[in-house]
């Protein structure tokens, strides 16, 4: 141990160096000042490396190596978090990046097929010191006998699964094994699926993969940024950490909900609503949202000077037909309607008055006119109004005629779903529907251009103002300021004002149109048709991580199938992997979970658990859930310092989480996972999340709740590390008849 030691230590020592050495680069830059704009333009990107350097330096600290190769020829590396070198010897490795193609071997050597590795070392450490070693002598002659055959490292493996869970996913850099190893360094074209039971590392293969794409193809990948997305803010906060451990902090972790930025969309709504509004048909639903509101009325009255002109219809689906043909978005489309129906008022207004009495100044004349008239523009919002997204469709929720016109396919029940008044809160079904909308409308840049004209008179103004102030003192001297000069001065220090370094991560979440290099999406099953295409939208080279389980779908509107999913996009260009260990549920809980698996499909085959814990799952019938406070109090004491979760059915979430929260100390409902001992949560908010022990309480009442009741039933019994616990009042439902014996 003492050599690792030493050999640590060093490479400590390195990083301390590298972190002074980027610390003093940072405040030099900082102190620097003015200058050109280009000069700024340099510091400014020079300081965001830094600060970026400085924060992955940090986030390496723990753990910053885990492993050593020994080969037959003599050679032998470290492998970490990072890249490190020795400065003095040429850029010698000291320590090897474990996404660099030298480092593969550290998971696929085998006893079966070394790869010329002698011996697989896994180092263990706190904080700076190591505190165990893992040796596995790659040689299939002294192959132990009885091992578990497939797995790299799998003592510092079990010890991994075997921590307590602290709330936060942790990464699994040092002991990603070689089914997951294929699919994090899959290449980084098209869409791959990774589609796997529970607990078989989705979540983390594809946390690992992007940083492997990032550390792979950092030129073309750093400009777009990659995006994460994940079922809900709960267990984003989960996986947070788990990319800045691996030295990524610049990717964009969110919700579809979070994708339309400026909008918080945590309404909920019944799920048959979520459901319907997840069709791919809402798709044409908007649209025609949209060309009913390009109205054409039979006749349109204009008060004009002191006169009323006439807009009929065959008028007003003339200008509207080449209105449409510009085949723009509906806001950008308006101008040229706008010009038509003026141009149609105009033709009135001249016949009216007597073509031959007009010169070609008057007519021009009368048009401005006509232009600038309140009434004129008014006819004409009504007829093409400038409309946001979020107006489109809250107009068209809060009217039925609107909803009958614009879901004329749909049944009259279905129609009656989708009405709401307009205070509602937006949920997260309506974003994909918003974001649609605002593809539809477009920008309305007739605003976006008055705002820049209006900031360029204030500039003009200022500027001249100044220069009028200078003007007055007799010893001003007027080569030094020209009232150009000043605008270029101060729009230079607004620009410098403005000019802020951010990453693509931090420019993407504020731009809906924004595009990413690659989209890694978890819990894929749950996303609605609808969702797929908000996605497909942001990713133009379909460059795509899809990961998921079919049999863990809960959402009515959620995937059966990926070919369905994808086909539409990618047609059957896609790569399916399937990964089948199940690292997180001891084989005692997966059993149970197993037959529920079984009543989803018979034909699905549940992961193979790669441990055992030797405690069987415990049930509790009682005759209330009011003995859930006791219940859960025991289970606490039996798990020690470990986390516990009490999956209820959404309908017992506040009687029986108030219940919990009162009697149980450190317990809380909903989302504090890191903070609570034990959280009380609806299923649909444990998707994706582990505990050390978990309590399924009312387990008919979860399987109830859904059409994919059963489904909803398998999630909740495979987020446990260690002990599972079933309580219910009644009769156990048969699915979980071995939980009996
Ligand atoms: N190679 C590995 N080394 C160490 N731990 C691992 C490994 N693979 C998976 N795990 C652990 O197994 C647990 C389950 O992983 P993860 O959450 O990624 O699974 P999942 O397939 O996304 O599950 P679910 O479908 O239930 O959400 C996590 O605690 C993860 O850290």
């Amino acid at each position: 141990m003492e050599p690792e030691q030493e050999y640590v230590a060093m490479l400590y020592g390195r990083l301390d160096d590298l972190r002074e050495q980027t610390s003093k680069r940072l405040a030099q830059s900082l102190r620097q000042s003015g200058g050109t704009p280009q000069m700024r333009s340099e510091r400014d990107t020079s300081v965001a490396m830094y600060t970026d350097q400085l924060a992955q330096y940090s986030a390496v600290e723990n753990g910053l190596a885990f492993g050593r190769l020994d080969f037959h020829n003599g050679e032998r590396f470290y492998i970490g978090r990072i890249g490190l070198f020795d400065e003095d010897k040429e850029y010698e490795p000291l320590l090897m990046d474990w996404r660099a193609p030298a480092a593969r071997p550290f998971y696929l050597a085998t006893a079966a097929s070394p790869d010329g590795v002698r011996r697989r070392r896994h180092l263990r450490t706190k904080q700076r010191k190591v505190v165990g070693l893992d040796d596995e002598v790659l040689d299939i002659n002294s192959a132990e006998l009885g091992r578990n055959e497939g797995l790299t490292g799998e003592a510092t493996l079990l010890a991994a699964l075997n921590a307590t869970r602290t709330g936060q996913m942790s990464d699994i850099v040092a002991t990603i094994q070689a089914e997951q190893d294929t699919i994090i360094r899959s290449e980084l074209n098209g869409v791959v699926v990774v589609q796997g039971g529970p607990g078989t590392g989705k979540t983390a293969v594809a946390l690992h993969r992007a940083a492997y794409l990032l550390y792979t193809h950092r030129r073309q990948l750093a400009k777009r940024g990659v995006l994460v997305v994940g079922p809900n803010s709960t267990f984003l906060r989960y996986i947070s950490q788990v990319l800045p451990s691996l030295g990524e902090t610049g990717v964009l972790l969110s919700t579809v909900g979070e994708l339309f930025p400026g909008m918080n969309a945590t309404g909920r709504e019944p799920t048959e609503v979520a459901a319907l509004k997840g069709r791919i048909e809402m798709a044409d639903v908007v649209a025609a949202a949209v060309r009913d509101r390009q109205e054409a009325p039979p006749l349109v009255e204009v008060p004009f000077d002191q006169d009323v002109l006439r807009l009929d219809r065959r008028m007003i689906s003339e200008a509207r037909g080449r209105a449409r043909r510009t085949r723009r978005a509906h806001n950008e489309a308006r101008r040229t309607f706008a010009r038509e129906i003026i141009s149609t008022l105009a033709n009135q207004v001249v016949n009216r008055l007597g073509r031959h009495l007009l010169d070609s100044a008057d007519i021009d004349d009368i048009r401005r006119e006509l232009r600038e008239s309140e009434d004129v523009q008014a006819a004409i919002n009504k007829l093409w109004p400038i409309l946001s997204p979020q107006a489109l469709l809250t107009e068209l929720y809060a009217n039925p005629k609107r909803l009958n016109r614009a879901m004329s396919k749909f049944t009259r029940e279905e129609r009656a779903l989708m009405e709401r008044s307009p205070d509602t809160p937006w949920t997260p079904a309506d974003v994909p529907l918003l974001d649609e909308a605002a593809e539809l409308l477009g920008e309305d840049d007739a605003d976006a251009k008055a705002r820049a004209e209006r900031q360029r008179r204030q500039a003009v103004e200022y500027a001249q103002g100044v220069l009028d102030i200078l003007d007055l003192e007799d010893d001003a001297d007027p080569e030094i300021l020209m009232a150009t000069d000043l605008m270029d001065a101060y729009r230079l220090a607004e620009r410098h004002g403005v000019d802020r370094y951010e990453t693509a991560a931090e420019r993407a979440a504020a731009d809906r149109t924004w595009t990413f290099g690659h989209i890694i999406v978890d819990e894929a099953q749950e996303l609605s048709a609808m969702a797929w295409r908000t996605l497909m939208r942001r990713c133009p080279s379909k460059s795509m991580t899809v990961v998921g389980d079919i049999a863990q779908t809960g959402d009515v509107g959620g995937a059966t199938s990926w070919g369905h999913v994808l086909s539409p996009y990618v047609m059957n260009r896609w790569r399916l992997t399937e990964l089948t260990v199940n690292y997180r549920t001891p084989a005692e809980i997966m059993e149970v979970a197993a037959d529920v698996l079984a009543s989803v499909d018979p034909e699905l085959v549940p992961p193979t658990s790669v441990r055992e814990t030797g405690v069987a799952p415990w049930v509790a019938a009682v005759s209330s859930f009011d003995e859930l406070p006791s219940l859960i109090s025991r289970e606490v004491a039996e798990i020690g310092d470990g986390k516990v979760a009490v999956i209820v059915p959404a309908a017992l979430l506040s009687s029986a989480g108030q219940a919990v929260a009162e009697a149980v100390p450190g317990a809380s409902v909903g989302n504090d996972l890191e903070e609570a001992q034990t959280v009380v949560l609806g299923v649909a908010d444990a998707k994706g999340l582990e505990f050390d022990s978990v309590v399924v309480v009312d387990p008919a009442g979860i399987l109830a709740e859904s059409p994919r009741g059963a489904s909803d039933l398998y999630v909740a019994l495979t987020r446990a590390t260690q002990r599972l616990g079933v309580v219910h009042t009644g009769d156990l439902p048969n699915v979980l008849a071995r939980l009996k014996a």
